[in-house]
């Protein structure tokens, strides 16, 4: 998918949510424990009832790879799900991976040949080497971890560098941003720093943004809004538990359906005053 087909898409939903499939066996709902395939009923039902409001879905492969061969199984039947039923949605894989150049070569294929996956998220410390085997697949993203929402982000992630001019994370993405384009590159950066969003914009003004940390990190949408939107939107904006988990009953579904849209709506509300609809 280009930047261009990815923002039409976010016209056309008037979204620009990622929901995140952050699916894990203690919280789902117990009736579906009883399904032969849980992860995948609880996943499937969940895309079903947020499709319409959102433009990606991202898996964190943490919480299939706890499940040994059966997580494998089940990611591999909720991507080609979404694959078949909703090709315009932009799959991300969060697998924060990153190698010597012939192993990331193999984590290329892995996401790219066999599981169709449109983005991966990697860690970009090992330099351009690593991320280099995962760009020029066609129509395929690296999303570079810049400027995290955890708390600790900050003991490295803002450490002056060089003449002490630019933080780690600025010097992260001014480094890397020619290692692809616009339309195979996006940065990680946390809700929970939007303020930094507008240092971020100063070097990498056209590029989509990846940010998680809206729903139970208290991340402000209104605040990425500000510092980060641009003419073509520029920002995916990730929730996982606050959707996915809100409600355990019968209905949860239905309840995340709901949560998507309430944050659907307010998205559409930003890009309307930002005249982009
Ligand atoms: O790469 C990520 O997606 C990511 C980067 C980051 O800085 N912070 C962050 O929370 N994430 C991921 O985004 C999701 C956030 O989930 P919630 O806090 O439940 O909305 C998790 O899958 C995290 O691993």
């Amino acid at each position: 998918m280009t930047s261009r087909e990815l923002f039409e898409n976010i016209k056309k939903k008037q979204s620009f949510l990622c929901v995140g499939l952050d699916s894990d066996l203690n919280k789902i709902p117990e009736f579906l424990l009883a399904k032969e395939d849980p992860i995948f009923e609880f996943n499937k039902r969940i895309v079903d009832a947020t499709v319409p409001y959102a433009v990606a879905f991202k898996p964190n492969l943490a919480f299939y790879e706890v499940l040994g061969s059966q997580g494998w199984i089940s990611l591999q039947r909720i991507v080609k799900y979404i694959k078949e039923n909703y090709p315009d949605i932009f799959l991300i894989a969060d697998a924060k991976r990153g190698d010597i150049g012939n192993t990331s070569k193999m984590y290329a294929k892995v996401f790219f040949k066999h599981f169709q996956f449109d983005a991966v998220t990697l860690s970009p410390y090992m330099g351009q080497d690593t991320v280099t085997p995962f760009i020029g697949n066609e129509g395929k993203w690296v999303i570079l971890l810049a400027l995290t929402s955890n708390d600790s982000a900050a003991e490295l992630q803002m450490l002056p560098v060089g003449d002490g001019s630019q933080r780690l994370f600025e010097k992260v993405i001014d480094a890397s941003m020619h290692w692809g384009s616009e339309n195979n590159l996006m940065y990680v950066v946390g809700a929970t720093k939007a303020n930094m969003l507008a240092d971020v914009r100063k070097l990498v003004p056209h590029h989509f943004l990846l940010i998680p940390g809206v729903g139970e990190q208290g991340g402000s949408l209104q605040e990425v809004v500000q510092y980060g939107m641009n003419s073509q939107c520029g920002l995916l904006v990730n929730s996982s538990r606050a959707i996915i988990y809100a409600d355990r009953t019968q209905k949860f579904a239905e309840v995340a359906g709901q949560k998507a849209k309430e944050l659907q709506m307010q998205m559409a509300g930003f890009l309307k005053t930002s005249n982009l609809l």
